[in-house]
């Protein structure tokens, strides 16, 4: 699991822990950590540039630049400001023979020092014409804690940022390095402890991972486990128009943990969808979960029944409008930011420069939990509880790959997981699924439903003993 803090939380943390080790000592873990990682990414030959600003920021980015020089490493130091530079970095940096440049030039790596968690989002000056270089010229950048111009709290990019293609972090991880754009700025993420971890306090939100396994070990059957005990699905998705999604639903369901998939729909769809998946059960019946809305009919009936019942339920798409004032904790809402903008009544565009805040006004609303889907899928409670998933290709982008999200998170939750863990995980495989189809190129979303299983299987099994 990956944990974010907020900016007060981690000068909170900062506080208690230089009482232990000393400002200077956590300034030297950040420089040692940030130094390794620029000597394993920059060929040994090649020339470092590193932007420092006039804060801390700068200051770990001259230390490393320090420890880079006394390696061997050739390192170019562009400061943004000579008289605000932290003094002791920079006379490091001049001791151990770095090269102090103007400005960026024709360097292909660059220490991205400019701002860290001290800073305003957006740059002016200078610093957006150095980022404006490095979009320009694509070198290879590696950014200091965030990449500088980013919402650290938010992930919300008001003007230039930096765009890195690693962000070395320290202390924990930022929401801003996870959600919305300041996700897509902060490229692969590296978290490095810096001695601050045992004063922090809860996260402001989290990403589970891959090797996050053994917490649903509980998902896998046992000899004592029959169909039923596995969890029973109930699907209601398709029309006349978008079949499809009926289909894409019921295989997302199948590739999941429930025992068995229902499907309720008009007669004729229900004998094609049989056709197609001859274990699945047509008609009411009795479910632990229900799945309500992909590809639907424009009716407000299917979601009342499922309300009805007492159980767990998904609503998505079409069932999306026609949701009553107020729901409950075991809804899950999935809809993309077209959806969310209009259930709010704002404009699309808002949602996606600022989703975090559009996500738990929705799940605070309707006290419901709100998986918002977008290139960085956040799922939150209504107590403001926040999963990000950090999953995924852009090639998801395809029709009807919603449509098998819903279908396998609703066999999740049918299976006995709570909406924000049933969420957070059919994005994670969802999103893992998808990277797996992604390596032999461009994939129709049943692909995702066909590899959802090994996926499960690759991520449950190595932490279960059989
Ligand atoms: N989290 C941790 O435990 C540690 C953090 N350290 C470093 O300290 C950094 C924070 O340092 P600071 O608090 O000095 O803050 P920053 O270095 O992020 O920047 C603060 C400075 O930038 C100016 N500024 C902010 N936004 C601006 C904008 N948009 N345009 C122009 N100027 C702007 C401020 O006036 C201030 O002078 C962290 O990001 C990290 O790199 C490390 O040194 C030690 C360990
Ligand atoms: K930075």
């Amino acid at each position: 699991m990956l944990s974010a803090y907020r900016v007060e939380q981690i000068r909170a943390a900062e506080e208690s822990a230089a009482r232990v080790h000393g400002w200077d000592g956590l300034m030297q873990a950040a420089a040692a950590a940030l130094a390794d990682v620029v000597a394993l990414r920059v060929p040994s030959d090649a020339t470092t540039l590193v932007l420092v600003g006039p804060g801390n920021n700068g200051g770990d980015a001259l230390f490393a630049a320090a420890r880079l020089s006394d390696r061997g490493h050739r390192v170019d130091i562009a400061l943004l400001d000579h008289a605000k530079a932290h003094e002791a970095g920079l006379a490091a940096a001049r001791h151990a023979g770095a090269r102090f440049v103007e400005a960026p030039s024709d360097q292909r790596y660059v220490v991205d020092g400019l701002f860290g968690i001290g800073a305003r989002p957006g740059l002016e000056g200078r610093a957006a014409q150095w980022a404006d270089w490095v979009r320009d010229e694509r070198p290879y950048v590696i950014a200091v804690d965030t990449p500088s111009g980013i919402g650290v709290d938010d992930g919300t990019v008001p003007g230039t940022a930096v765009d890195a293609d690693v962000t070395v972090t320290f202390g924990g991880a930022k929401p801003g390095l996870l959600i919305g754009r300041g996700a897509l700025a902060s490229g692969e993420l590296v978290v490095c402890g810096v001695g601050i971890a045992e004063h922090l306090s809860d996260p402001a939100c989290e990403a589970l991972e891959l090797g996050d396994g053994a917490r649903f070990a509980h998902l896998v059957p046992g000899p004592e486990s029959h169909k039923y005990s596995r969890g029973v699905v109930g699907i209601e998705a398709g029309s006349p128009e978008y079949a499809g999604a009926a289909h894409l639903c019921v295989a997302g369901a199948q590739a999941g943990t429930a025992g068995m998939v229902r499907f309720v729909g008009q007669r004729e769809l229900c004998d094609r969808v049989v056709d197609r998946a001859p274990e699945v059960v047509a008609g009411r019946g009795h479910v632990q979960a229900w799945v309500v809305g992909p590809g639907g009919i424009d009716d407000p009936e299917p979601v009342r029944a499922a309300l009805d019942d007492d159980v767990p339920v998904l609503l998505d798409a079409t069932a999306l409008t026609h949701l009553p004032p107020r729901l409950r904790p075991d809804v899950l809402l999935t809809p993309h930011a077209g959806e969310l903008a209009r259930m709010l009544e704002v404009e699309r565009v808002e949602v996606e420069a600022d989703p975090w805040p559009h996500a738990r006004t929705a799940a605070r609303r309707w006290d419901a939990t709100v998986l918002l889907k977008g290139p960085r899928t956040l799922v939150v409670a209504p107590d403001g509880r926040t999963m990000v998933n950090t999953s995924g290709t852009s090639w998801l982008a395809t029709a009807g790959a919603g449509d098998v999200l819903a279908g396998f998170a609703g066999s999740l939750l049918s299976s006995g997981l709570d909406t924000l863990s049933a969420g957070a995980l059919a994005a994670l495989l969802h999103g893992a699924a998808a990277e797996r189809a992604a390596l032999a190129g461009p994939f129709p979303a049943h692909h995702i439903a066909e590899l959802l299983p090994s996926v499960l299987g690759d991520f449950l099994v190595p932490t279960v003993a059989r």
